[in-house]
């Protein structure tokens, strides 16, 4: 147990939990502030737990105690990627978080006011709304359109009502930050007048990791967010891109599901959508997700393109540090016959390029950094090497080889991955578009805004 204190702090305490397609990531913060002060966190992280591969049992459970600055290092973590076997759905990953609560940190859950919940879609909610009768069910309506998310979310927060009673729970939807999305860009050529009655749309999601990105980035920089244009790639189980023009999101790869885009750990991406009706004959029969909290209504082919595509399709594993390492990426000759891995690498590559190529001529060129972020963006090397190399030809820094190859021992939220541009002899510092990396913290994100917002106070 870490020498941190957190029960030494007076100040309110809000949790924020983040569940997503394979893991459950939750951190405690002391809430300081409730006033906007331009570089100042309103809000100190106490501790950070984190459980992942729940979609691939065992599942991992990690439990940090940050330092007294509000830092997790190395030398604070308590329990790390410990596996557990109770653990099988989202709920036990929180009824497991909240033993360690009470167990490691000693914290009262009564101390606990607002529990912010990452909730994946929101449908046309544009801003957080308390949870009551009438958004649980606002939720919940809309689970088969997120098949792998609002469920999980809807059952953490059955369980935060009747665990912790005492404080408020608040949804914040990934989808909001996508609504300035143009209309030519967010609408499908279909029928308006069928597709308006349904919602049938690209909504977008991974929103409030964008959100962190762009208020790091902007940070980082030294500019405001409204001055930025990015194209930024969030790549974890579920992966997406996303191209973000003066602040706001123009256009990202996820669509009226988080299931189109890019390829992930258990998801097809896309793919032509005849193509499912050759796959399985089957296709618009209802599967009954008897796991899921919430009952959902999602056809065999939706099934098949969430959960049994992706790298568990191609190469049996759902986790790509695992899929890079048997890549052979060094061989000239893939052998895509033999080695399942190299087709999974490269075909990720391949789509990224498609968004990427695409982004950069929506946003004429003026671009001024790539950012990568999510579990894979962060910590596989080689994506960015390989990404980073392909982005000279657009004028682009090179990549810096050897911070690329230690980024996991190089602090700060944002990491700048550039090593110049080349400019007739040498290498000219400064020059050329930025390729970043950043951390991204989707539960950081919540804990500000739900800091910021005074009427979730009153
Ligand atoms: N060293 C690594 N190299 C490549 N991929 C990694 C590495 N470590 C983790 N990952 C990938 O990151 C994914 C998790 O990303 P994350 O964004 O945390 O997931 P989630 O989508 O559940 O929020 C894992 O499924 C794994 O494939
Ligand atoms: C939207 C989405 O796919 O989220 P995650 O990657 O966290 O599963
Ligand atoms: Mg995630």
């Amino acid at each position: 147990m870490s020498s941190s204190s957190p029960n030494q702090s007076l100040e309110p305490l809000a949790l924020s939990v983040n569940a997503g397609s394979s893991s459950l990531k939750i951190s405690l913060y002391a809430v300081h502030s409730h006033e906007f002060v331009l570089g100042v966190d309103p809000v100190a992280l106490l501790l950070t737990s984190s459980i992942s591969n729940i979609s691939a049992p065992p599942a991992k459970f990690s439990f940090k105690v940050a330092n007294a600055d509000g830092i997790v290092s190395e030398q604070a973590t308590d329990v790390k990627d410990e596996p557990v076997d109770s653990i099988h759905d989202h709920a036990s990953a929180f009824a497991h978080f909240l033993d360690y609560l009470k167990k490691e940190a000693n914290i009262d859950r009564e101390r606990i006011q607002r529990i912010c919940h990452r909730v994946v879609h929101g449908g046309n909610y544009s801003d957080p709304v308390i949870i009551s009768d009438e958004s649980f069910h606002h939720i919940e309506r809309l689970s088969d359109l997120a098949p792998l998310h609002n469920g999980a979310a809807l059952s953490v927060i059955k369980a935060c009502i009747a665990n912790i009673p005492s404080a408020q729970s608040i949804a914040y939807f990934d989808t909001a930050f996508h609504r300035p999305m143009p209309a030519h860009i967010s609408s499908y050529a279909i029928n308006q007048t069928i597709a308006k009655k349904r919602g049938l749309k690209k909504y977008g999601f991974h929103g409030l990791s964008y959100a962190f990105i762009l208020r790091s980035v902007a940070r980082h920089l030294d500019k405001l967010p409204s001055e930025l244009n990015l194209i930024v790639l969030h790549l974890g189980s579920g992966a997406s891109a996303c191209a973000i023009k003066e602040g706001k999101s123009l256009d990202t790869s996820m669509g009226l599901t988080p299931l189109n885009g890019l390829p992930g750990a258990t998801r097809a991406g896309a793919i032509d959508p005849s193509l499912i009706f050759h796959y399985t004959n089957k296709a618009g029969k209802i599967t009954h997700d008897r796991k899921s909290a919430v009952q959902l209504h999602v056809t065999e082919a939706e099934h098949i393109l969430n959960t049994q595509s992706g790298w568990k399709a191609l190469t049996g594993t759902t986790d790509f540090a695992q899929v890079t390492s048997k890549a052979n990426l060094s061989s000239p000759d893939p052998d895509y016959e033999n080695n399942p891995n190299r087709l999974a690498f490269d075909l990720l590559v391949d789509r990224i390029v498609d968004y990427v190529g695409g982004y950069y001529l929506k946003l004429n060129g003026e671009v001024d950094a790539l950012v990568f972020s999510g579990g894979i963006g962060e910590r596989s090397k080689e994506i960015r090497q390989v990404i980073g190399g392909k982005m000279a030809c657009l004028g682009f820094e090179a990549v810096d080889a050897e911070k690329n190859g230690k980024m996991d021992t190089l602090e700060g939220v944002v990491v700048d991955l550039g090593a110049g541009r080349p400019d007739g002899e040498g290498v000219v510092e400064g020059k050329g578009k930025k390729l970043l990396v950043c951390r991204t913290d989707e539960q950081l994100e919540m804990a500000r805004e739900c800091a910021l917002a005074k009427k979730f106070w009153e």
